[in-house]
């Protein structure tokens, strides 16, 4: 039998940001409460930064309240906040990522030595990882090619504020090895946080990163003082454009994962109330820079769906299918302000699904 699945399993969480002190609390709640199932202690790796003088591991480990990513949310004490991302990972059976993916490569790397052999990986990263002269991949591929796991996927409609408040939402793991499934629920499962296990790892992957880039479009509409109507149109057409795209570099026919939490609802939930529809309302209202704009508006939070938009542009372009996709590549034009947002509309009524 492999490690994850051995005795008690000891789960770290590599991240804790927004979503990562949502989950970490739903994770420590769970471990304390299954002691026949879980060791008790889980590690929290915290990127070290200094809040009012006190460093913030420090601060999480007394207060147990990550006060700058989370405010107001308790998690239990059995959550052990640690800046360093190897005691993080070591002897650990489960290992929760839920970072920004721009950081994921360089934290795997920091950790490739000291992750235990048949532990089992479990991303809750929207993005890809886009590589000089290899194109995109993604970000479950990443943590499984250079920790040599298995790894898994947690996606859904799951806006971190409202789930650390406890509001009942739906979500999508996705694990290729089904002896897996029963711990996964038992790990993240709660009275208002349902969990549903499939098994079409890179689908649910793709839903999660390609929706934070449409998040942006609704933005857009909402800056412009469009109503509901256009947004439905940017979210029919946002899906359209997730469909055809995952076809593609997937090159699978599995539409079923968008009728998931992973897809439709997530897609309808960041077009409602995600940070990336911050962003698509602000870059209307504001000629600034988007990293500007990131610091205002997050402050130390991250918009992923610019970075994300900037992946697809470069596989789309690499593949000569940019103008497949209008909805994308106006996006990232926004973004980088290669494109007046007041153009927007343009690229919905001449979009090619009309034709
Ligand atoms: N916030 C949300 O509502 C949800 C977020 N997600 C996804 O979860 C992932 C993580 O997002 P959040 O937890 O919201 O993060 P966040 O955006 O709240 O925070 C940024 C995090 O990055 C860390 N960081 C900064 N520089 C770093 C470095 N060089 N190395 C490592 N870490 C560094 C910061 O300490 C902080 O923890 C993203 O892929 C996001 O799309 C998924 C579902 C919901
Ligand atoms: O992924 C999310 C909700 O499921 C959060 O989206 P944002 O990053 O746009 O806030």
């Amino acid at each position: 039998m492999n490690a994850a699945l051995a005795a008690l399993k000891r789960v770290c969480l590599i991240g804790s940001g927004n979503w990562g002190s949502a989950i970490a609390k739903i994770v420590g709640l769970n471990v304390m409460n299954q002691p026949d199932v879980f060791e008790k202690e889980v590690l929290m790796y915290v990127y070290e930064e200094i809040i009012d003088g006190a460093k913030l591991t420090d601060i999480i480990n007394l207060e147990h309240e990550n006060v700058k990513y989370l405010p107001d949310i308790k998690i239990s004490p059995n959550v052990i906040a640690v800046p360093d991302v190897v005691q993080a990972c070591t002897n650990a059976d489960i290992l929760i990522f839920v970072l920004p993916h721009q950081f994921v490569k360089e934290t795997c790397e920091k950790m490739a030595s000291a992750v235990k052999p048949g532990a089992l990986g479990l991303s809750l990263i929207k993005g890809f990882v886009l590589t000089e002269g290899e194109g995109i991949q993604l970000v479950s591929n990443i943590i499984k090619n250079t920790l040599d796991i298995e790894t898994a996927v947690l996606m859904g409609a799951n806006l971190a504020t409202e789930v650390a408040s406890e509001m009942f939402c739906e979500t999508t793991i996705a694990c290729h090895n089904p002896e897996y499934h029963g711990i996964l629920s038992k790990l993240f499962q709660t009275p208002y946080f349902r969990v549903k296990v499939i098994e079409n790892v890179a689908g649910v992957e793709a839903c999660g990163a390609l929706k934070n880039v449409v998040g942006i479009g609704a933005g857009i509409v909402d800056g412009l003082g469009f109503g509901d109507n256009t947004k439905a149109a940017v979210i029919r057409l946002g899906l359209m454009e997730m469909m055809k795209f995952t076809k593609v570099f997937l090159e699978s026919d599995d539409i079923s994962v968008f009728f998931e939490s992973c897809g439709i609802a997530d897609l309808v939930a960041t077009c409602h109330g995600g940070r990336n529809r911050l962003l698509g309302e602000a870059v209307v209202k504001s000629m600034k820079d988007i990293r500007l704009l990131e610091k205002e508006i997050l402050r130390g939070q991250s918009f992923q769906g610019p970075l994300i938009a900037k992946e697809i542009y470069t596989y789309l372009k690499d593949h000569d299918m940019l103008d497949q996709y209008p909805l994308f590549v106006a996006i990232h034009r926004i973004c980088t302000r290669e494109v007046d947002p007041r153009n927007f509309i343009e690229c919905l009524r001449e979009h090619p699904e009309h034709m």
